[in-house]
């Protein structure tokens, strides 16, 4: 495995990054634009390796769809390879096999579609068999495991010939993800009713349209930890911009308390540091991806701080619960796990003059604990590992002035 060290830097100046494209948009307009038969204009498309391997899979189009650690792609050509009739195995990492699809599995065979597990059941590897006819058009779900199953459903729901209406159940986490599949469907033409917990989208056709993905605000998070962290210095993030269609742009408010002030201009977004607010309790039942940053910067600033809506976290990439707690205790920090899914963050307190962090083949691990580096010095194992969502991270840090 190849890793990187980091030499501790505490102080930075006028820094610009350019930031990597949105991958969470990058695959949904991917998905639209092949029930399109593809005349759209896209964009400025992520170079996330979980973009790259859903573009390659719809262009090369094999028998075996091997999505690699991509939830989205997984869970989005799933729904697509059933409701567009196609015979497909699906496939991905020993992880990825971990990590459950019976909900969407049981949606799609409501409506129609035959799909058999072959391993585990409830979990990929699965094949696709057909779909003759349309058996239903209403169909309840649950909100509550992941909000990509909801997503990948409603993209092709205006190509079913009876439409779809889905009821949610439960508690609904990542909403936010779920409105913005539902916001880049209306700009590409179509129309929907999402009243209480109830989606309606009868047959209709996507419209040929032009999208340029903008950049991740979930990438963005890790230089506003870096700020809140610093002695010193302000950021520039190329991109970003004030109405987002990503629920991360959260990391705004969020920031706000820990020391970051954001302004946004012509261009991008300006950070610079303020004083910290005090104690603070933050819920990331709709941006379960900033949970890791947050930790690590509450951590790292000294913030004793609560958080909830981590339910998700312990089936991503990885046990992300078990991973924090692990790396954070290298530092005498915690994710203290109360009752109820509460969790306080016990900051940092005698950090050792080296750490290594290991990253369980989870690239925000890797970028979470990046700004570590205002405190000492960081190795990152597997650097690799940030290729899922940011590619370019590991270069956006020199520019930031921080040396490998
Ligand atoms: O739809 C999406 O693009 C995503 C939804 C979220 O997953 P869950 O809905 O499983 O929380 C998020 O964690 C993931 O990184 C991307
Ligand atoms: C959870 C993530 O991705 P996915 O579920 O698409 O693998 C993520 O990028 O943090």
């Amino acid at each position: 495995m190849n890793d990187i060290i980091l030499p501790t830097k505490k102080h930075f100046g006028e820094v610009t990054i350019p930031l990597p494209s949105s991958k969470s948009e990058s695959n949904r307009v991917l998905i639209i634009d092949a029930l399109t038969e593809g005349q759209n204009q896209l964009s400025n498309l992520a170079e996330a390796r979980d973009t790259q391997t859903m573009i390659r899979l719809l262009s090369e189009d094999p028998e075996t769809l091997d999505v690699l650690d991509a939830g989205t792609t997984m869970r989005f050509l799933t729904a697509y390879a059933a409701l567009t009739n196609r015979h497909k195995t699906l496939t991905g990492t020993p992880r990825m096999c971990e990590r459950p699809i019976g909900i969407l599995v049981d949606a799609l065979r409501t409506i129609g579609a035959k799909i058999e597990y072959k391993g585990k059941e409830g979990y990929p590897p699965i094949e696709i068999q057909g779909f003759e006819k349309q058996l239903t058009n209403k169909v309840q779900i649950r909100g509550d495991v992941s909000s990509q199953y909801i997503s990948a459903l409603l993209m092709n729901a205006p190509l079913l010939p009876e439409g779809l209406t889905l009821e949610l159940t439960g508690k609904i986490g990542s909403r936010t993800y779920i409105e913005m599949t539902l916001e880049l469907m209306k700009q590409f033409g179509v129309s929907y009713t999402f009243e209480d917990n109830i989606i309606s989208i009868t047959p209709q056709r996507y419209k040929n349209t032009s999208f340029t993905v903008e950049s991740d605000w979930s990438g963005a998070s890790y230089w506003f930890s870096l700020l809140a962290c610093a002695e010193e210095g302000s950021f520039f993030l190329k991109g970003l911009k004030e109405n987002s269609l990503q629920g991360d742009a959260k990391i705004v408010e969020i920031m706000d308390k820990l020391g970051v002030q954001s302004e946004f201009q012509e261009g991008g977004i300006l950070l610079t540091k303020k004083p910290v607010t005090g104690l603070v309790s933050f819920d990331f039942t709709h941006c379960p991806d900033l949970a890791q940053t947050v930790a690590v910067t509450c951590a790292l600033i000294g913030q004793k701080s609560h958080f909830t809506g981590l339910e998700s976290l312990r089936i991503k990439e990885t046990d992300r619960i078990y991973a924090l707690q692990q790396e954070l205790a290298k530092i005498n920090a915690d994710l203290k796990e109360g009752e109820n899914e509460t969790f306080t963050v016990i900051p940092a307190n005698n950090i050792p003059e080296k750490v290594s962090i290991e990253t369980y083949d989870d690239h925000r691990m890797g970028m979470a604990f990046m700004p570590l580096v205002t405190r000492t010095e960081v190795t990152i194992i597997d650097k690799e590992v940030v290729n899922k969502s940011y590619p370019s991270f590991w270069k956006h840090c020199i520019l930031a002035g921080i040396k490998a």
